[in-house]
């Protein structure tokens, strides 16, 4: 873990897609330690929110403070498609100088697949080795964005216990999930919440 006391917060946020407001006056802080799970319907912005909180998307309005780096999953792996899914991972985890590799596949009950390309892997195996990279980082926040669809029940239980012992070591974790996840003491952020009035037009 690089911060020591790492924190993410949103400061009166608001984000737009194309001509809609998705929601506004979003504010938290996240303090080591600390879980959220992000809920909402399809479309209503959780994607959305977790790419303006890792930079990736400007807000419309307000701001976004952390300290400690980030790790994101998202849609897309970054996963030469044509390597053997071991090679494919050592390139990110040599570019992250990730520790003890041989353990982080274990984990991810991957080892076993390491040598077929990329693009033979299931879903759920797919969305194992996207968490293989995030565990790699080594970074205290992490951004989840659906860690658990595709998954069946004994990863979605990883998954689980991979935020848990994240958040045990003084990570925080901020997951937009459709379905539950077992955190004690998680926080929940309904996107809805923030939602505009049909008639407001301003953050
Ligand atoms: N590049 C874009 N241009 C215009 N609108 C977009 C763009 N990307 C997303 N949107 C729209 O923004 C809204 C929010 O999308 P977002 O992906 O954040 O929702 P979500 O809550 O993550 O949904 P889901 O549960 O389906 O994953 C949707 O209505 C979507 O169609």
């Amino acid at each position: 873990m690089q911060a020591p006391s790492p924190f993410l917060a949103a400061e009166n946020l608001a984000c737009r897609r194309g001509d809609r407001l998705l929601f506004r006056r979003l504010s938290f802080r996240l303090d080591a330690g600390a879980a959220c799970h992000v809920t909402g319907a399809n479309g209503a912005g959780k994607t959305t929110l977790i790419r303006a909180l890792a930079g990736l998307t400007s807000p419309y309005a307000g701001r976004v403070n952390r300290d400690g780096a980030l790790a994101l999953l998202g849609e897309r792996t970054g996963l030469d498609p044509d390597l053997p899914l071991a090679r494919a991972l050592a390139f990110w985890f040599a570019l992250d100088r990730a520790d003890d590799t041989p353990a982080i596949l274990a984990r991810l009950r991957l080892d076993g697949l390491a040598e077929v390309p990329v693009r033979y892997l299931s879903t759920g195996q797919t969305k194992r080795a996207a968490l293989a990279r995030v565990l790699g980082q080594a970074a205290p926040i992490w951004l989840l964005d659906e860690p658990l669809s595709g998954l069946d029940t004994a990863s979605q239980s990883l998954v689980g216990e991979l935020v848990r012992d994240h958040c045990a070591a003084g990570g925080i974790a901020l997951i937009a999930s459709h379905q539950p996840l077992d955190v004690p003491g998680m926080t929940r952020l309904a996107i809805e919440d923030f939602a505009p009035a049909e008639t407001e037009d301003a953050a």
